[in-house]
């Protein structure tokens, strides 16, 4: 692996951090998530149930599996939406959580790549030549930040 990249997947690895199951508490509109993850997966519904459902979920990972179990239900328009669903997200990850965001700071200037052999969209898929769309919105985040810090 080059210096120049930094490849993140579980969120118990080196750089966990950047992954969106890392324990990352969020509060959007007075509502409380545990990772960036509940969250994403909730936006896929607008049954209110469906998305206390996610919100209470135990585990990042119980959200992922129950969002599938509910494929049915997710809104018509999501592959419209969830990028900039999961920027919003990430965004506010790093604004509500100082310490991670200077972490987050700390991998410039490197690519950052999200490690998922199965997500050709949100990572780089099994034959490394995904979009690596989480990647993509971590270094776009990180560049917003880099600019305020200079700027206070
Ligand atoms: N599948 C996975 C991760 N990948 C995450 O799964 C989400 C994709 O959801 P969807 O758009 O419904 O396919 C997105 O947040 C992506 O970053 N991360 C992890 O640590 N562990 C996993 O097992």
């Amino acid at each position: 692996m080059s210096v120049n990249e930094i490849r993140f997947y579980e969120p118990d690895e080196p750089y966990g951090f950047l992954s969106n199951f890392y324990p990352a508490p969020i509060k959007v509109d007075g509502e409380c998530w545990a990772t960036t993850e509940h969250f994403y997966h909730a936006q896929k519904f607008t049954e209110p149930e469906l998305q206390r459902r996610m919100q209470t979920a135990r585990t990042p990972c119980e959200a992922f599996k129950l969002s599938r179990e509910l494929a049915n239900f997710v809104r018509r328009d999501w592959i419209d939406v969830r990028y900039d669903i999961m920027h919003f997200a990430v965004m506010e990850k790093f604004i509500q959580n100082h310490d991670l965001c200077q972490l987050l700071l700390e991998t410039a200037p490197a690519t950052l790549i999200e490690n998922s052999p199965c997500d050709s969209y949100w990572g780089c898929g099994g034959k490394d030549d995904g979009e690596n769309k989480l990647g993509l919105i971590l270094m776009s985040v990180r560049a917003q930040f880099s600019v305020r810090t200079q700027h206070v």
